[in-house]
Parts: C-alpha cells; sequence; structure tokens
C-alpha cells in the first residue's frame, strides 16, 4: 500500500479565504457594504485568547471588520446577555461568535440562544441545528462545514458512501452527519458507548474523528483507501522527554497519524488540517450572513 495523501487543509483554507478577500472588496466597492464580526470572550484562559487574536486578525486580513470584547471571568451572565442584545441591534455587525467555553457560571445555552440567528456564524443557535436537520438556508458549524469541502474535494461526490463519525457532540458530531447525509451518504454515528468500535471504523469509507482524545484510533481501526477526517485538537507533553520534562507541548489529533497514515487512502494531518479551515469558514459565514442582510447571493467567485 502507498503512504495515504496528505489532505493540505492549510493550503486549501487560503485559496478560500483568497476568494472571500476578493468578495468582500466587491461587496465594499458595489453596495458600500463592510462585513463586521464581534467575537465575545469571558475570562482568560491563554488558549482562547490565542484563537481570538488569531480571528481578530485573520478577519481584518480578508477586509472585514473586526471587534473583540473581552470580559472578565467575573462577567455575570446579564451583563453578557445584554452585550448580545446590543449586537444583535448593531447594523455593523453580520456575525457573533461568542467564545466557548463560558466560564460555569454562566448558562451556554441561554447565551448561545440569545444571539439573533441570522448573526450565528458559528450555527450554535438551535434555529441554525433545526434549519439544516430539515434542509432550510442557515448558518452552518465551521468545521463540520470546513471538514465536508475538504472531502468533497478529496472525493468528488460523496454518494453512497460509508462514513462513520467518531463523536456526537452538537458542534460537530452532529452537524457533521447532517452534512454527510445531505451528501447522500450513509452515516453512522458512533460514541464512547459504541459496541466494538474498531469494528464499525473499520466499514467506513469516510472516518470522521471527533472525540477530543489524543491519537485514540488506531491503524488497524481504518479500511484500506479509506478518507480520514481528523478534528482534534489535543495537546500533550512533547514527545521528546527532556523537552516534556521543561514542559514544552505539541499538538494532536485524535488519530494515530503515523499509524494511520499507512492504511488511509487520504488523511488530515494535525495541525494543518480541518483548524485552518474553521477559521476560513468563520469569514465565510461572516461573508454569507452580511450578503444575506442586504438581500444578496453570498456566492463565491471561483478560485
Ligand atoms: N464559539 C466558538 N467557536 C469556535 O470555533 C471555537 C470556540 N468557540 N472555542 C475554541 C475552539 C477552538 N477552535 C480552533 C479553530 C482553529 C484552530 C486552528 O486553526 N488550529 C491550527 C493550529 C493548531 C495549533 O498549532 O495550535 C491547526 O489545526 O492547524 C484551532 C482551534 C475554534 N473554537
Amino acid at each position: 500500500m502507498p503512504e495515504a495523501k496528505r489532505i493540505d487543509g492549510k493550503a486549501f483554507a487560503e485559496g478560500l479565504v483568497n476568494r472571500i478577500t476578493r468578495a468582500v472588496a466587491e461587496l465594499q466597492a458595489r453596495h458600500g457594504l463592510k462585513p463586521g464580526l464581534a467575537v465575545v470572550i469571558v475570562g482568560e484562559d491563554p488558549a482562547s485568547q490565542i484563537y481570538v487574536r488569531n480571528k481578530g486578525e485573520r478577519t481584518e486580513a480578508s477586509g472585514m471588520r473586526s471587534d473583540t470584547h473581552r470580559l472578565p471571568a467575573e462577567t455575570s451572565q446579564d451583563q453578557l446577555l445584554d452585550l448580545i442584545a446590543d449586537l444583535n441591534a448593531d447594523p455593523g455587525i453580520h456575525g457573533i461568535l461568542v467564545q466557548l467555553p463560558l466560564p460555569d457560571h454562566i448558562d451556554s445555552s441561554a447565551v448561545l440562544g440569545a444571539i439573533d440567528p441570522d448573526k450565528d456564524v458559528d450555527g450554535f443557535h438551535v434555529v441554525n441545528a433545526g434549519r439544516l436537520a430539515v434542509g432550510l438556508p442557515g448558518l452552518v458549524p465551521c468545521t463540520p462545514l470546513g471538514s465536508v469541502m475538504l472531502l468533497k474535494d478529496q472525493m468528488g461526490d460523496l454518494t453512497g458512501l460509508n462514513a462513520v463519525i467518531v463523536g456526537r457532540s452538537n458542534i460537530v458530531g452532529k452537524p457533521m452527519a447532517q452534512l454527510l447525509l445531505a451528501e447522500s451518504c450513509t452515516v453512522t454515528v458512533a460514541h464512547s458507548r459504541t459496541r466494538d468500535l474498531p469494528a464499525l471504523t473499520r466499514t467506513a469509507d469516510i472516518l470522521v474523528a471527533a472525540v477530543g482524545r489524543p491519537e485514540m484510533i488506531k491503524g488497524d481501526w481504518i479500511k484500506p483507501g479509506a478518507t480520514v477526517i481528523d478534528v482534534g485538537i489535543n495537546r500533550v507533553p512533547s514527545a521528546d522527554p527532556e523537552k516534556a520534562a521543561q514542559g514544552k507541548t505539541r499538538v494532536v489529533g485524535d488519530v494515530a497519524y503515523a499509524e494511520a497514515v499507512a492504511v488511509a487512502g487520504a488523511i488530515t494531518p494535525v495541525p494543518g488540517g480541518v483548524g485552518p479551515m474553521t477559521i476560513a469558514c468563520l469569514l465565510m459565514n461572516t461573508y454569507t450572513a452580511a450578503c444575506r442582510s442586504a438581500g444578496l447571493d453570498p456566492a463565491l467567485p471561483d478560485a
């Protein structure tokens, strides 16, 4: 067996961001409309701070407006809801993202439910989950959306393929199942209570790993030639014991890449696979929301 093709999500995301950047310039020139994204972060979690800074820089680099609201960890739920109400009413803001996780004293579903569904660029509002489930236009969660774009680019028509998704979260597993069902795959959603998971994953033409457990999916869990999408981003101690002792870390996926690459037909690496697509799709959703707010077609120009 030849080694699996490495699916370059970083390069694909760059191409997508280029198309979004051109579309944003055109929207501004023709209609005087500049898409605006508000990112809200509560508390000081260092990893979250890095993601949020990254999102802000990417948003501005693509020609859109980016407002970041950094709130202290003690912020009350009512204060957060007041900010969301202001952002819902702000005509210059087309997308609202509240960084998760939120502190324990805040009810996340109450907060997500307060976002105007047409500004919900994460696609986490129940209205958008419902639209996706019944096939209505809405805003689709970024990670599954980006993953399916990579799959279609890699495999073309997905009709009739067996897809196994490991993980049933509302933000990845469930929306991924809806998107693959819409592509006419035969979809199975596996989770921590699934019996004989390795036997099930070995039936998958498309295997999506979204569990958040470092390198859980082994090489012999994969059907030879399958396409593997690794959604996991897990920070683990460095492989070098000396560096690990100094507290150095590295990022690995939910798939044991070195084993999997010998069996799969194609596989996304971590980093450089799904992660960059998540951010590109956030920009795409913000552009989409801005176009729809003005009654314009959000289709992107070709590559
Ligand atoms: N409301 C909300 N929406 C989110 O979309 C959201 C969130 N909250 N909370 C935190 C997670 C995390 N997240 C990532 C996005 C991109 C990369 C990414 O691009 N990673 C790079 C670099 C990885 C690295 O080296 O650390 C890669 O995979 O290549 C990572 C993580 C979005 N999140």
